[in-house]
């Protein structure tokens, strides 16, 4: 069994992005990126700073908007709107899960899609589905870097994607597809879920349910993507059991430092993108 290191690949993925960055400096263009949060939610403020973090460390300019709890959805679109405006800011991110008072979908829909770093919007969402995709969500894309880092043959092999979500489930089983693999989708609400997940050459699981791929459920030899991010007793665990999985994986990526580290990572790369496209670097796109 091989293990898929998210900070290895991620960290050569970085120094990439930031030798990119610094040339693009040189040409007068710092990428820069606004990323809004709405309330105290402890997960999604660790992943804020880190996304800030990030960006400082890559040479790119970046903007943290926190925001109580008690914001209005109004106050929120009232704030991506300048941001839609800002030539500093060529990516925008408001962080997920918002309070419920909110409207993911209209908070989505309000990020103009060439600022929409997080490939959430359903004009990108739509191009990902014809094969002509302009943002890519940054899990999914960070997941098939991973899988071209280590060689793995997608071409004709069968990924079996457990979860539909519009962040990772479904984008990840369009990008498969665009890679010529055959792909199925399991959920919920699939019958006999072993019967699929047992077929799969890559099996991506996204549930969002903790230890949900057992040994007997994967398939020999098969390479094991765990996009799972439960607490269980406190402690962080995938959708995978990844102790005995690892027995019968030929490549397996651990909950932490996986897919994880590789999200952050390709926000960074979808950033730099996005400077590049809006600001019409020559011959750099
Ligand atoms: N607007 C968005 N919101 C959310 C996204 C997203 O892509 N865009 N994804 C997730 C959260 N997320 C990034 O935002 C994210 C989750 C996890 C990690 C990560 O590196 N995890 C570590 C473990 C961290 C820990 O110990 O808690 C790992 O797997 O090694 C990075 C980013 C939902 N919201």
């Amino acid at each position: 069994m091989e293990l898929l290191n998210g900070k290895e690949i991620s960290g050569q993925k970085r120094e990439e992005l930031f030798e990119e960055i610094t040339r693009l400096k040189n040409n007068g263009i710092t990428p820069g990126l606004a990323v809004i949060l709405v309330g105290d939610h402890p997960a999604s403020r660790s992943y804020v700073l880190s996304k800030q973090r990030t960006c400082k460390e890559l040479g790119m300019h970046s903007v943290l908007t926190e925001l109580p709890e008690s914001t209005t959805e109004a106050e929120l679109l009232a704030r991506i709107g300048a941001f839609n405006q800002d030539p500093s800011v060529d990516g925008i991110l408001v962080q997920l899960p918002l309070p419920p008072h909110i409207s993911e979908r209209k908070v989505i829909e309000a990020i103009i899609p060439e600022k929409d770093v997080d490939g959430f919007h359903p004009l990108n969402a739509g191009k990902l589905f014809t094969g002509d995709p302009a943002f890519v969500p940054c899990t999914p894309l960070g997941i098939l870097e991973m899988l071209k880092y280590k060689n793995v043959d997608i071409k004709g092999k069968r990924v079996v994607v457990v979860g539909r979500s519009n962040i990772v489930g479904k984008p990840v089983g369009q990008l498969l597809l665009a890679e010529d693999a055959t792909v199925s989708f399991c959920h919920s609400k699939t019958n006999n879920l072993a019967e699929h997940t047992i077929q799969a050459d890559i099996l991506i699981a996204a549930a969002g349910s903790a230890k949900l791929v057992t040994k007997d459920m994967v398939k020999q030899g098969a390479v094991v993507i765990d996009v799972g991010m439960n607490k269980v007793d406190g402690k962080l665990c995938g959708d995978v059991d990844f102790e005995k999985v690892k027995d019968v994986a030929g490549m397996i990526t651990p909950v932490p430092g996986g897919v994880g580290p590789m999200t952050i990572t390709m926000l960074m790369n979808n950033t730099v993108l996005s400077a590049k496209r809006r600001k019409a670097v020559k011959g750099a796109v």
